[in-house]
């Protein structure tokens, strides 16, 4: 959504959004409060009209449908919200329904449809109960049979885990995986939690200030982040900063009797190499290990690392290449006085 205009009354909410979630796949938008994630989502099904530019979802240019095509095309485009939005007069199985009313559909058919959906959804048991007699867990899980009422080919989830504990979150989440998985839909979601980006999602955005200012495969996004922003989210969600004492005394530039404080990321084969051990004895520098924890995302392990490189500038600088050169993302963090 772009709003060239400059008026004080105008917000932009998003501007020079490009983003495009291939077939079948999960991604993820993440942002901080406020940065655009609900406007995008719901510029997808046009509950918000982008000013200009397009949307195109399963082929269809949404933005130029008449409102009865653009209401069919909303069939297609399942949602799911962070406080589920079920009607608490109808019970289970005439909330998921209710959309299969909406579009007319018979009875009987509508039972053929919904009760497969509530077993997907481990909700067999529980089709005559009404929300109110439901967990926050059970909730989502009727809102996503009702979001799947109409065999949708794309999943938007705003938000859908942030009303959860963790465990229900990731029962939910292992739910939305399975789905992708046995449906070959297509989940664009938007979250603050990168729990939930590690845990489900194949590529992920980070929006901010209304623009997407960076993209990347979710085992690339959490090895090394392209931006300060990625970088802090990626921070607070494995809590490794340099001790406080540490960080106080780092200096930007290097100078006569300081030694780097690094940051080193490392994925693949590097995880079970001793690549430390190795430095130490073939570069001649000592390493002080500050901080270490090794991720699984997805199918990848990664180990994540802060330490101190200890020795003459010019054998921590060859250090520093020597990690690089076996694939380590090596960030330096700053610079500290020698004690010795
Ligand atoms: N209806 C509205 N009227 C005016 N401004 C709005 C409206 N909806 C959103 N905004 C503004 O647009 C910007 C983006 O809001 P949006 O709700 O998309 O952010 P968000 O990333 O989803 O935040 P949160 O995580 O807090 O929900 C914010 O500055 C917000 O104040």
């Amino acid at each position: 959504m772009d709003r060239p205009k400059a008026d004080a009354n105008v917000i932009v909410a998003l501007k020079n959004v490009d983003l495009h979630v291939p077939q079948g796949s999960i991604h993820g938008v993440i942002g901080l409060s406020g940065a655009g994630k609900s406007t995008l989502i719901r510029c997808v099904n046009l509950l918000e009209r982008p000013s200009s530019g397009s949307v195109v979802v399963d082929g269809q240019e949404m933005t130029r449908l008449s409102s009865s095509d653009l209401n069919q095309a909303r069939h297609r485009i399942g949602m799911i919200f962070q406080h589920f939005n079920l009607l608490t007069s109808r019970n289970v199985f005439d909330n998921v329904a209710l959309p299969l009313e909406l579009m007319g559909m018979k009875r009987a058919e509508i039972r053929e449809r919904v009760m497969p959906l509530l077993d997907l959804t481990g909700l067999a048991d529980k089709t005559r109960q009404y929300p109110a007699q439901l967990s926050g867990g059970q909730k989502q899980r009727v809102a996503i049979a009702r979001a799947l009422a109409s065999k949708p080919r794309v999943l938007l989830c705003d938000e859908a885990t942030s009303a959860l504990d963790p465990q229900t979150t990731g029962s939910i989440l292992e739910l939305l995986r399975d789905i992708n998985q046995q449906l070959g839909l297509t989940i664009l979601l938007i979250t603050h939690e990168m729990e939930v980006v590690k845990s489900i999602c194949h590529r992920v955005s980070l929006i901010s200030g209304g623009e997407l200012v960076e993209e990347a495969d979710v085992g690339d996004f959490f090895t090394a982040p392209r931006t300060r922003l990625g970088r802090e989210f990626l921070n607070d969600f494995l809590q490794l900063e340099p001790p406080k004492a540490l960080v106080e005394r780092l200096e930007a530039k290097a100078g006569a009797n300081t030694h780097p404080v690094v940051r080193l990321a490392f994925s693949g084969d590097a995880v079970s190499t001793p690549l430390i051990s190795r430095l130490a004895r073939e570069c001649e520098v000592d390493v002080s290990i500050l901080q270490a924890k090794v991720e699984s995302i997805q199918e990848r392990t990664l180990g994540l690392m802060i330490a101190e490189l200890l020795g003459p500038a010019e054998k921590t600088r060859q250090a520093i290449d020597y990690l690089e050169a076996h694939d380590l993302h090596v960030e330096v963090l700053g610079h500290v006085q020698r004690d010795d």
